[in-house]
């Protein structure tokens, strides 16, 4: 998406938002729509107009589910440079002052861990605060020679911040295919060679049983309610989980679910109510 062409952009309102913003990604990726911001309400979601299907709206699924309720406002851009958009909303993020997310078009500034992202529509700048805590609990653990699961990797900033750190076998997961390309751009942009990228969900794990000292896991309650089972299979006698995507009042209903399969909370992280939490098995 470097040249100028005309988008519309539709912003969509959302209720409720928790858990739904990534179904209607999801599904609007599907119908033709390529680029995405989030916003307070729900979500942006740009389109070229020659990709938009006539039905597009009422093929939604998401608008039949059970409480959900979707709305959106048009607007017509006439061109829009992706570049020039990308440097006016993306600026460099930094973790503490060891580690800075910038894009390839930010000049490089001196620092330990300089990761570059090309966001296009995944996520994962590290704007977030879930990807900021993942980001810091990966600053403190140990990786040398270790094995790691990215399991849905979005743009792969935390497998390759992994990497950096000194994992050598890793494996990274997305659901979405949009994300499992922008993530092979991205390891490739930072040089890392130990990360291979599948699209998938939980159930390509059964390929990588007892096989990893650490799984980390962003994404959202109800899919690490269902998926952490899975997620401890492919875990190593003495390995970690690092979880994030859900919100303090949920942090009980992880916790018993890992405790349930063996695991210990060793350390939670929050900020702006979201959390981040270890657990060690
Ligand atoms: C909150 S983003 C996290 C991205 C990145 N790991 C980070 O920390 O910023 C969650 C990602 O999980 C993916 N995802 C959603 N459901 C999934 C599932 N069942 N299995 C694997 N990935 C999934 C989404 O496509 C999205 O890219």
């Amino acid at each position: 998406m470097t040249t100028s062409q005309p988008y519309w952009v539709f912003h969509f309102d959302l209720e409720p938002l928790d858990g739904f913003r990534d179904i209607l990604l999801a599904e609007l990726v599907e119908v033709g729509f390529d680029s995405f911001e989030e916003t307070p309400a729900g979500l942006s979601a740009y389109v070229q107009p020659k990709e938009l299907p006539e039905n597009w709206w009422s093929e939604l699924r998401i608008r039949q589910m059970e409480g959900v309720s979707l709305s959106y406002r048009k607007e017509e851009l006439p061109d829009i440079n992706w570049n020039a958009e990308w440097e006016k909303q993306f600026d460099p993020i930094e973790v503490g002052d060891r580690c800075r997310v910038r894009a390839d078009f930010h000049p490089y500034k001196e620092v330990e861990y300089d990761l570059i992202i090309s966001p296009k529509m995944s996520f994962g700048t590290g704007h977030h605060q879930t990807t900021y805590m993942m980001l810091e609990f990966l600053l403190e653990a140990e990786l040398e020679g270790s094995s790691v699961l990215d399991m849905g990797c979005g743009t792969g900033v935390l497998a390759i911040m992994a990497e950096k750190r000194g994992a050598v076998q890793l494996q990274a997961v997305d659901i979405d295919a949009w994300s499992e390309e922008n993530s092979r751009e991205n390891t490739e942009k930072n040089g890392c060679e130990n990360i291979e990228v599948h699209q998938g969900d939980g159930q390509i794990l059964h390929r990588w049983p007892a096989q990893f000292n650490w799984v980390l896991a962003n994404i959202n309650r109800n899919i690490l309610l269902q998926d952490i089972p899975l997620y401890v299979d492919t875990l190593q006698e003495g390995g970690a989980l690092l979880l994030s995507g859900f919100y303090t009042e949920d942090l009980p209903l992880i916790s018993e679910k890992c405790e349930a399969a063996g695991g210990r909370l060793e350390k939670k992280r929050v900020r702006d109510n979201w959390v981040a939490a270890k657990y060690v098995f």
